[in-house]
């Protein structure tokens, strides 16, 4: 426990509200002196009891639960009611439990939003409600918020626009900045911008507890997203904002309006960058190459795919390469095939990566070249998909990557398990277990002809909880390139397959915490090299790091008068 979570807190809170707090509540750990002085006596059953014991009661009741979809209710209801316990239950379980709070379950969470509503959590702040922002943000029931994430629902892993139950990924996201990260829950904040759905099946659903309209006007958007950010800065001005699964419209042009001006990053862009640039220099040290010399097709031209190919062209510059050298190594494929600077149909951030077809060696044809085609031109050694397309790489393109490449990387990263561009066994199998895998959500590990071949989770999920960790101990007021650079190398670092020659590519999430811990370190000493941080020697980040860690255990509580 860090000292603070040593000290006794002083409550006024009394009697069955007490029990009634998620943050306070300690059920029937309440000692005898506590129930006592709280007024609590003959509302617990007699016995008193830890919160191991409590944890175990908590993980039979969670083994009877017979689907997914019913741990995940079981799990948010515990969350709902004592977070203490929720949190030292996940911890004891990370991988059991972390894809039924995470993804895949999450998505199916988000599906169901408003058939499964239980109980409040986060904030929800409608577009009508847009002149109230500032009394909305004063009715949560936490005070000192320090990381927040926030969404509008409308990309909700590659499950498209959820509306409303799109809250279930800032909530999930969350979980995993304490789980993973250390950051106590009285800290984080999940909120959801309802600005209608432009999902039929929601709009009809008689269950459906979001506003029941489309999506508002472009113009609309614009100034309700940035009445929220000046009501956040009002509120809580230190405050980490996360921004997570907005469409791709709105995505890049929302960084790129805020990131200068407020401690902000983009997940889906900045995060998915950062662990995907970990995992192929792992895998290029793997392989033993540089990774400059490793032409790179990202297949999937929106908000992730030109994040990655953003920070892996910054990645290999570090190399030697020159800027246009490293952007020629990157080959971005969307619906129409290769982007290239012929097409006129270009979001602003698809021009970094069109190639020019001038340059693009062999070909004839007068359409852009498809996937195959690109493949089979430029022989890559690492095939990388976050496209939401279940199936698109195919046998005949895994095998293409493997015939051109003898241990090709291939990233399907897509979301949920049941959107990836192919999975871990087919992968294998095609490429009589040369390939490097690695996916974004939870596969299970391959048997193949009595070899065990492990498929690591590449998901910023390993990212962010270490960026929120050295955002908030270490006081960043902005969330910069270097910094998120600086989470790669150190997740690239612990990769046990490219340190041992043995193992998973990815570090097991059993040691998560003490990752974050590390991640958090080398983030820290970024920040502070660009300037957006209070100048520290190491050993005082790691003392702030240590103070800001809170620990799933129980405090002493107090009583004092109101
Ligand atoms: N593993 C991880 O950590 C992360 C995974 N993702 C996943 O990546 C996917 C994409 O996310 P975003 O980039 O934010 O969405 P996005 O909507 O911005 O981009 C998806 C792009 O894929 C393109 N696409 C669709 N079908 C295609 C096809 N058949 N061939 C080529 N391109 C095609 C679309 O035109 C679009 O440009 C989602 O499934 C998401 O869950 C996103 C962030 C993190
Ligand atoms: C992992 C994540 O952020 C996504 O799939 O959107
Ligand atoms: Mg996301």
């Amino acid at each position: 426990m860090n000292q603070k979570q040593n000290k006794p807190l002083h409550l006024s809170h009394a009697g069955p509200k007490l029990l009634d707090m998620p943050l306070l509540n300690k059920s029937s750990a309440f000692s005898e002196k506590e129930r006592l002085a709280f007024n609590l006596e003959g509302l617990l059953p007699p016995r008193y009891e830890t919160i191991d014991q409590q944890r175990e009661r908590a993980y039979m009741q969670y083994q009877a639960c017979t689907t997914d979809m019913a741990k995940h209710i079981f799990l948010r209801d515990i969350q709902d009611t004592n977070e203490t316990l929720f949190f030292r239950l996940i911890t004891e379980h990370i991988k059991e439990m972390m894809p039924i709070i995470y993804t895949p379950t999450v998505g199916e969470a988000c599906e169901k939003f408003s058939d499964i509503y239980r109980s409040a959590r986060g904030l929800f702040i409608a577009h009508h409600q847009q002149d109230r922002i500032d009394t909305i943000l004063h009715n949560a029931t936490k005070r000192n918020i320090k990381v927040i994430v926030v969404t509008d629902g409308e990309r909700i892993l590659g499950l498209g626009d959820q509306g409303v139950g799109g809250m279930g990924i800032p909530i999930g996201k969350l979980s995993l900045y304490t789980v993973c990260g250390g950051i106590s829950p009285a800290n984080t904040l999940p909120i959801m911008l309802d600005v209608g759905t432009n999902n039929p099946a929601l709009l009809e659903d008689p269950m459906y507890m979001g506003c029941r309209h489309p999506r508002i006007s472009q113009a609309e958007y614009d100034v309700f997203v940035d009445k929220f950010m000046q009501a956040v800065r009002r509120r809580w001005p230190k405050a980490l904002i996360q921004f997570e699964d907005f469409a791709q419209t709105n995505a890049t042009p929302i960084l790129d309006r805020y990131r200068d001006s407020y401690c902000c990053f983009n997940d889906d862009i900045q995060g998915t960058a950062a662990v995907a640039v970990a995992t192929l220099l792992a895998a290029c040290k793997v392989k033993g190459v540089a990774a400059s010399t490793q032409p790179l097709v990202i297949v999937g031209g929106g908000s992730a795919g030109c994040g990655i190919a953003a920070q892996w062209v910054r990645s290999i510059q570090a190399e030697g390469l020159s800027e246009e050298a490293a952007r020629a190594k990157v080959y971005v494929i969307d619906r129409d095939g290769l982007i290239t600077t012929r097409a006129t149909n270009l979001q602003g951030f698809q021009q970094a990566v069109a190639q020019d077809l001038a340059d693009f060696d062999g070909w004839n044809g007068d359409y852009a070249p498809g996937l195959l085609e690109v493949i089979n031109s430029v022989k890559p050694g690492i095939l990388l998909g976050v496209s939401s397309c279940a199936g698109l790489f195919s046998e005949e393109v895994v095998k293409a990557m493997h015939q051109h490449t003898a241990q090709p990387v291939i990233l399907p990263l897509s979301n949920p398990s049941r959107c990836v561009e192919a999975t871990p066994e087919d992968i294998y199998t095609w490429t009589k277990g040369e390939a490097i895998v690695a996916c974004g959500s939870p596969f299970a590990d391959v048997e193949l002809n009595g070899r065990t071949l492990p498929v690591s989770q590449c998901n910023n999920s390993y990212i962010f909880p270490g960026i929120g960790l050295a955002v908030v101990s270490c006081k960043a007021r902005r969330v910069t390139n270097n910094m998120l650079m600086a989470s790669s190398l150190a997740l690239a670092e612990a990769s046990p397959l490219a340190i041992h020659g043995k193992g998973a590519l990815l570090p097991p999430l059993s040691g998560i915490k003490l990752l974050s811990v590390e991640i958090a370190k080398r983030v820290a000493m970024a920040a502070i090299a660009d300037g957006v941080a209070p100048v520290r020697s190491e050993e005082e980040i790691q003392m702030c790091i240590e103070a800001t860690q809170w620990q799933p255990e129980y405090r002493e509580y107090r009583r004092v008068a109101s």
